[in-house]
């Protein structure tokens, strides 16, 4: 988890890869040779279009091009005369054979592809653009110190050309990099939503508090994953062609130098890898504790009017501070150890500057180099040694990235099925799609096994009847009900139940969504069209026919839950009930904030639909409506009886 390892670079590549080619066993090895191949092909073209600008210009201003780029059309022309022209020929052929070859992977995601070939190519335009402004601008300051008014007059204006022609990559090429981040990012928080709310795994993973903060992991770490996995490509790429252009400059000035050059930088990396090390479980915790600081201020807004009511301010405000505190502790570290990371880095950095100079000193005192090869020698130096050090620059920056690889794999892991269900050594509740609804010798546990609720329980519902389920609170009648809906399956027996579409079930707590009342009316199923003379109708059955005047309209959308009084809500949630007539529906305490006659109106709509009805309750009020009574007595024992039975049984005990 906390290292810079084979499992993180897995991790990162099951997260990333499938944007661009499938997750297949052995197809990473594909999709890491397809980009290796991609680049090679773009080294081709940028070869072959530096080759036609340079020819092309010959032809049409040969006097004045060789001015302003000297011997290049030599070496142009002694490349293409050279057997290297069948490298090229092939570094432009061999990929697009591969791509051919993995055309059936590739065809649906061609888009991310050519994203990413454009801003490569830009990548290496931009490069290559720096080269040629830094031979522009030596020629210029020549001019300038040799007083040729001329040549100055002409590099001017190469300058300004250069200029014109860079602005709009150098533009084009932050811009690329940023929209393919978007598309990615979008792409990817598609697939870890669609996850996240297929087979209730949001529901699984915060019951079973597995995951932390997921809200965060879905907003805030697939951004900068798809951001920072764009910039270390880019700075790879970056890097390969500094190597290429300058380790050979190197190697011919001093083989000594590229030796000790490469141990430096394997050395430096190593370091740089062991202290940095600590910085990722840091990076983990900040994100989490700024997430868990950002939660509980959103839980206070949430509960704005609670916290009033029991003038809670000074204890939601020293819960707040605490986390805000775990927060800055954990920051004070983190940037100490980042301090410390710069003592090692920062060293590293300041001995390149000399180190060159001191191993090639004694060769030039000797006689054997010019001074120009320690200059130039210094300059290849420090180009292939921060290539080859792109782990000790950019330390702080990969360890965040790593922390936020791990965050997401963790993530996406619990999100797999297998993950959000018990494991298979657990006893599971066997659930069977079917009609009536009944229970046979159920055993309910708590999720975590720890409580049994009740024990070898079994019932069937008749078709059209009402079942209560009565007993104390924490008895487990809630739970019940989260078996019957396949929230909860920890536990024995065999649940028969129909489909889920045909059953509603309305929680404790009404649920009041973000939208206008007609969705508000018609959820979960927001889709169908319902005219606002029915939605009227069925407000007024449940006594709420002048909400929409008083909202102005079906169609505004607020706060419910805050303009809504508890008690409102429920009947809200009761001609959701009576709009959609399902053929099941489950009601726990839905009519408890009601007053007894709003009750009796909205149980006695609810016979007439014909719905068959589990509810739960404490009033005896609602024995009337049920044929059937559960108790649960407490110790795991039940009862079932007769609603006229039960009610005889309370006439003789009282
Ligand atoms: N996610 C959970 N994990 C573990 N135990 C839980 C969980 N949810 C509820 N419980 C426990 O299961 C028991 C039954 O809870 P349940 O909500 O079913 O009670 P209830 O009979 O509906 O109570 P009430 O009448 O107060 O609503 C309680 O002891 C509760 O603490």
């Amino acid at each position: 988890m906390n290292r810079f390892d084979n499992q993180l670079w897995k991790r990162f590549l099951v997260i990333a890869q499938p944007f661009f080619y499938p997750l297949e066993p052995g197809s990473s090895k594909v999709f890491l040779g397809l980009l290796l191949l991609l680049l090679v092909f773009l080294f081709a073209v940028v070869f072959v279009l530096v080759a036609g600008v340079t020819l092309g210009s010959q032809y049409l201003f040969p006097e004045f091009f060789n001015s302003i780029a000297p011997g290049l059309y030599e070496t142009i022309t002694g490349l293409i005369e050279s057997p290297w022209i069948v490298v090229f020929g092939l570094m432009l052929i061999l990929p697009l054979i591969a791509a051919f070859n993995y055309k059936e992977n590739l065809q649906s995601r061609w888009q991310p592809w050519a994203f990413l070939a454009i801003l490569l190519f830009l990548s290496v335009s931009v490069s290559g653009l720096n080269v040629i402004i830094s031979y522009v601008s030596n020629f210029f300051t020549t001019a300038l110190s040799e007083k040729n008014e001329s040549e100055f007059w002409r590099f001017l204006f190469v300058y300004a050309g250069v200029f014109i022609v860079g602005i709009p990559i150098v533009a084009l090429y932050g811009y690329t990099r940023d929209r393919l981040a978007n598309f990615w990012r979008r792409w990817l928080t598609d697939k870890f939503l669609n996850n996240y709310f297929e087979n209730r795994a949001y529901y699984q993973i915060e019951s079973q508090r597995q995951i932390d903060n997921p809200d965060q992991r879905i907003s805030e770490d697939i951004k900068s994953f798809t951001r920072t996995s764009l910039v270390f490509l880019l700075i790879l790429l970056n890097s390969i062609i500094d190597i290429i252009s300058f380790s050979g400059i190197l190697w011919t000035i001093s083989k000594n130098l590229s030796v000790f050059l490469l141990f430096y930088a394997v050395f430096g990396t190593v370091i740089t890898v062991l202290i940095g090390r600590r910085l990722i479980p840091l990076n983990f915790n900040q994100l989490r504790r700024e997430a868990d600081f950002r939660y509980g201020l959103i839980h206070v807004r949430d509960n704005a009017e609670s916290i009033a009511f029991y003038q809670g301010e000074e204890q939601e405000s020293i819960q707040i501070k605490e986390r805000f505190m775990r927060a800055f502790h954990n920051f004070n570290l983190l940037i100490g150890w980042q301090r410390n990371v710069d003592y090692f880095t920062t060293g590293y950095r300041y001995i390149v500057i000399i180190l060159p100079s001191l191993i090639m000193a004694p060769l030039y005192f000797s006689g054997e180099i010019r001074f120009g090869d320690i200059t130039q020698a210094n300059f290849a130096f420090s180009q292939v040694l921060s290539a080859f050090s792109v782990v000790v620059s950019q330390i702080e920056a990969l360890s965040a990235f790593a922390a936020g690889i791990n965050r997401l794999a963790t993530f996406s892991e619990a999100l797999e099925p297998d993950n959000t269900t018990p494991s298979p050594g657990e006893p599971r509740i066997d659930l069977t799609i079917d009609s009536p609804l009944a229970l046979e010798h159920i055993t309910l546990n708590t999720p975590n096994y720890q409580k049994t609720l009740v024990t070898d329980l079994s019932l069937t519902l008749e078709q059209g009847q009402g079942l209560l389920i009565m007993g104390n609170s924490g008895a487990g009648k809630s739970s019940l009900l989260r078996a019957i809906a396949g929230l909860w399956r920890s536990g024995t027996g065999q649940l028969v139940r129909p489909d889920l579409q045909e059953m509603l079930f309305l929680p404790q707590k009404p649920y009041m969504i973000l939208g206008t009342l007609r969705e508000q009316l018609l959820y979960p199923y927001t889709e169908q069209g319902v005219d606002d003379q029915k939605l009227y109708e069925v407000l007024e059955l449940v006594n709420l026919g002048y909400i929409p005047k008083q909202v102005s309209g079906f169609d505004v959308e607020l706060d419910w839950a805050n303009v809504l009084s508890l008690g409102e809500q429920q009947r809200l949630a009761f001609a959701r009930l009576l709009l959609s007539q399902p053929s099941y529906a489950i009601l726990d305490e839905a009519t408890s904030a009601l007053d007894l006659k709003n009750e009796e109106r909205l149980y006695q709509k609810l016979q007439e639909t014909k719905t068959t009805y589990v509810s739960v309750g404490h009033r005896l009020s609602l024995l009337k409506y049920h044929h059937q009574v559960l108790e649960l007595q407490g110790d795991t024992q039940w009862r079932v009886v007769s609603a006229e039975d039960y009610q005889a049984d309370l006439n003789v005990l009282s």
